[in-house]
């Protein structure tokens, strides 16, 4: 969205970020889980041409009427989220995710951003140079990608759809909030997750505080 205004004597073009418009949503089924043990099963939604043009998810397990719903914005992870790779704390993140919502109400946005948004085949590739000493950060620099590739605006498309525009968010990327506010969702709340920390991610987790300003709690070496 491009807005004029006049500053002075002269116009000043002033580009702000467009609100996120809802999409038509393409399927809403009910998703029993392993894991439910009888509990209240969700709906996943799928959706109509999303901006980003990827097939996002939306999990949502419906939650008391006069509470605001809890959101989890996921960005995939197939080494961590399926295989249980522990260089990061995606996998424990996931199923906190999942549990909290589940117990609370909200909504799972499962986003297809692999490798912060450069694919998988790119993030195995900074994996290997990460095994030869580099950073998470300067990995992904030496492959000539960017350091986050992601965008939150296909995520606030979904949360519009769903008729959910204000929401506590369960992060500890600050720049998660800032996408959603930019596109029209209000975040009450920043709910951190728990810092999972392991000999093997603490370098990763690390990196994450110092170098792209995640607010983790104090980032121990774990034996
Ligand atoms: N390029 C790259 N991506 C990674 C690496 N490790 C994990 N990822 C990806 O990073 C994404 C998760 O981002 P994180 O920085 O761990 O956390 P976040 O989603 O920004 O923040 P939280 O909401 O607090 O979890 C997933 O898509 C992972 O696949 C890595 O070393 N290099
Ligand atoms: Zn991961």
């Amino acid at each position: 969205m491009v807005n004029m205004s006049t500053a002075g004597d002269g116009a000043v073009l002033q580009v702000v970020a467009a609100p996120a418009e809802n999409v038509p949503i393409r399927q809403r089924i009910t998703l029993p889980l392993w894991s439910s043990n009888g509990a209240q099963e969700p709906h996943l939604y799928s959706f109509d041409a999303l901006c980003d043009g990827a097939e996002h998810l939306a999990v949502h397990w419906p939650g008391p009427e006069d509470s605001v719903p809890l959101v989890r914005m996921h960005s995939e992870c197939l080494t961590g989220d399926v295989l249980g790779s522990a260089r990061c704390d995606c996998g424990p993140q996931l199923n906190e995710a999942i549990e909290l919502i589940r117990a609370q109400g909200g909504v799972l946005l499962y986003l297809r951003q692999e490798g912060r948004g450069i694919g998988l085949y790119n993030k195995i590739d900074a994996y290997a140079l990460q095994e030869q000493g580099l950073d998470t950060v300067d990995a992904n620099l030496s492959l000539d990608m960017p350091v986050d590739a992601r965008r939150y605006d296909a995520a606030a498309q979904m949360l519009h759809s769903l008729g959910i525009t204000r929401i506590r968010l369960l992060t500890n990327n600050p720049e998660k909030i800032a996408g959603l506010r930019e596109c029209g969702i209000e975040v009450t709340e920043r709910v951190p997750t728990t810092s999972f920390v392991n000999a093997d991610n603490f370098g990763y987790l690390r990196t994450k505080v110092t170098r792209l300003g995640h607010q983790l709690g104090p980032v121990e070496a774990q034996e």
